[in-house]
């Protein structure tokens, strides 16, 4: 307990606090899909594409979804932020916008330091053993082999896929999809971030698992930078989150502390 409200102070009392590392301004991110208005993403399809080019997207048969629209926010060094909304509010879009993973159609988004985004879908090789996997994912994320070896062991442990058997030994498509998840979180968050950013990854694994990793996300918050976490599990965001943005249609409607977004998130899904 004490130890929270400490944490709160270096979170409002220091320098620390004002450290912006990631700044969205006016963020608008447009997803343009082929072949919408014939059904059909054959050959000849494509074809009449390349054949209409320099036509405007309507005649050429692309659709726009316009996913987010003119988002603005600064996040701080030490934040941790959640972002709630409905399915298909724009949340994983906006995620990937900020790892730099989206273009932006208009406005910008800034970011200090490397954005790391975690998703349930993160690459890892399923053929692979969980160990290689474990070195790869390691080397992919910019660690060297020195560090990698000497977190390999609390990687392992704190992903407990050991704990039914030696099966980080084993390729992961032997593994079912939770333990595949708290693989790639464990691989993650063995790296300190200067912007972390997690897609639903509480969400699988059991209740152990989740504690462990909202402990971890504590950590991560205290130690550097600002973790961005994507949830449907409001408990989830209450836990691990200070700070909440609500996007809806693409909009963001609300943007404060947790307590203050979830109650009226809550009664906007009459909760
Ligand atoms: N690759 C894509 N191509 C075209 N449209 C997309 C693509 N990905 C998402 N969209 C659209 O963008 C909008 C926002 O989707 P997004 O996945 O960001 O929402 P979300 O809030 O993360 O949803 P959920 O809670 O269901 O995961 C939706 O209308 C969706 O249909």
């Amino acid at each position: 307990m004490a130890e929270d409200i400490r944490d709160e102070q270096t979170l409002t009392g220091t320098a620390d606090a004002q450290i912006p590392t990631v700044i969205a301004d006016e963020l608008h991110i447009v997803y343009r899909v082929n072949g919408a208005k014939t059904g059909k993403g054959s050959a000849t399809a494509a074809l009449s594409r390349i054949l209409k080019r320099g036509s405007d997207d309507a005649a050429r048969g692309v659709r726009k979804v316009h996913a987010v629209k003119g988002v603005s926010f600064v996040a701080y060094k030490g934040e941790a932020v959640g972002l709630i909304g409905s399915n298909g509010s724009g949340k994983s879009t906006l995620l990937r916008a900020i790892a730099g993973l989206l273009p932006a159609e208009s406005g910008r988004v800034y970011t200090h330091g490397q954005p790391s985004l975690l998703g349930v879908n993160a690459a890892l090789m399923n053929d692979l053993t969980g160990e290689r996997n474990v070195i790869l994912g390691g080397l992919a994320m910019g660690m060297s082999r020195e560090q990698i070896r000497e977190r390999y062991q609390e990687i392992v442990d704190f992903s407990g896929i050991n704990e039914k058997g030696d099966f980080i030994t084993l390729p992961m498509r032997t593994y079912s999809s939770g333990m595949a998840a708290r693989l790639r979180f464990s691989i993650a968050a063995a790296k300190d971030h200067d912007v972390l950013m997690i897609d639903e990854a509480l969400a699988t694994g059991d209740r152990k698992f989740q504690k462990r990793s909202e402990e971890r996300i504590r950590e991560l918050r205290k130690e550097a930078g600002t973790v961005f976490l994507v949830s449907h599990n409001n408990k989830s965001i209450r836990d691990t989150c200070n700070r909440v943005l609500w996007l809806e249609r693409g909009e963001l409607r609300m943007d404060g502390p947790t307590d203050e977004v979830i109650k009226e998130y809550e009664k906007f899904t009459g909760k």
